[in-house]
């Protein structure tokens, strides 16, 4: 029975070659580091390919420009060094953090995919299957942060959910540091939410707002837009209609629709019904997974052990381990 925090032998190889290539690169150092170009902006910084000159590893370091006292400033890089012991196939690799004046350096894992909004952006929407693996790897790695580090993601996203050309799944940005998290609380720059209803209203929140936000993730990433206010059923049909020259476009003034400005799409969130997913175009156990995900009283929504056990995540999780078994067997028959 695969437990979701073990990994195949395949993903053991994977995290041992990184922590190798990290044992390799050492303290980081500033000047040890040259821009290649711009990964992304957003989550209150800026994340650039970066080469490490002394081993010409590739990384990806986002900067985040926080004017705050010296001490606090401390704090938050001893926080963040809690990511060392963050391991997991389904967490992006840490390679370090550190202080420039006003400017906090984290160095990671260049995942050459890069991000699913980016990926989104170029195919319109993600296919269902797809979506099935994305669920896999985004549950295993909230299973990860709770089981062996007791936190919570708090920033469940596609943008913060990243792919490489190995097929790989992994979570970036997640809450580590108390005090990042305390000093970062006023920047947000955005025009739309992922928070669950109770986050914005100030009430008590913890996983099961991560759970909220994967849900509304999934139905972006399924649609092809974000889904507030929801498409209209016209839409919908548009958007799965066959494109006369069979390549799928969006259709005209698909969604581009006039956005709510960010306080009506919070309002909105509060107090309208949850988006779901239109039965007609998606698999019955999908638009179950995603209507338990999308409850608005926690109390109603699936938490984290129930969806480890429902039809959808089932249904792909067998096809993570396969995949990397049947890539392992293809390898020793190469060998
Ligand atoms: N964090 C981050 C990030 C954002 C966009 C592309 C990326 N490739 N590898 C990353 N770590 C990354």
């Amino acid at each position: 029975e695969f437990n979701q925090l073990d990994c195949t032998d395949k993903q053991k190889d994977r995290m041992e070659e990184f922590f190798k290539s990290k044992q390799a690169v050492g303290e980081l150092k500033q000047d040890d580091l040259v821009n290649i170009c711009e990964l992304g902006q957003g989550n209150g910084g800026v994340v650039w390919k970066v080469r490490h000159k002394p081993t010409d590893k590739i990384m990806a370091r986002k900067l985040i420009y926080l004017e705050v006292k010296p001490a606090l400033k401390s704090q938050i890089i001893r926080e963040l060094k809690v990511l060392h012991q963050c391991n997991s196939p389904y967490i992006v690799g840490f390679y370090g953090a550190f202080a420039v004046e006003a400017q906090i350096s984290i160095c990671m894992e260049y995942m050459d995919g890069g991000s699913l909004d980016l990926i989104l952006k170029k195919v319109m929407r993600i296919p269902e299957h797809i979506l099935g693996k994305i669920t896999v790897a985004v549950l295993r790695g909230l299973s990860y942060l709770r089981e062996r580090h007791r936190i919570m993601h708090r920033d469940i996203k596609p943008s913060n959910i990243l792919v490489n050309q190995q097929g790989e799944i992994k979570l970036c940005d997640f809450g580590v540091s108390a005090q990042l998290i305390d000093s970062t609380l006023h920047t947000f720059i955005g025009t739309r939410s992922y928070m669950s209803p109770e986050r914005l209203e100030g009430t008590h929140y913890g996983i099961m707002s991560d759970i909220w936000s994967l849900g509304l993730s999934l139905v972006e990433m399924a649609v092809g837009r974000y889904p507030i206010p929801p498409p209209s059923v016209q839409d919908i049909d548009a958007l799965f209609k066959e494109d006369p020259h069979g390549c799928q476009s969006r259709p005209e003034g698909f969604g581009c629709h006039k956005g709510l400005a960010i306080f009506e799409l919070m309002e909105w969130i509060v107090n309208e019904a949850p988006p779901g997913l239109a039965r007609e175009h998606f698999s019955s156990d999908f638009c179950d997974f995603i209507d338990r995900c999308l409850k608005k009283s926690t109390s109603e929504r699936a938490d984290l052990n129930t969806l480890l056990n429902h039809s959808f995540y089932r249904r792909y999780e067998n096809e993570i381990d396969n995949q990397d078994m049947s890539n392992e067997n293809k390898q020793s028959t190469n060998d």
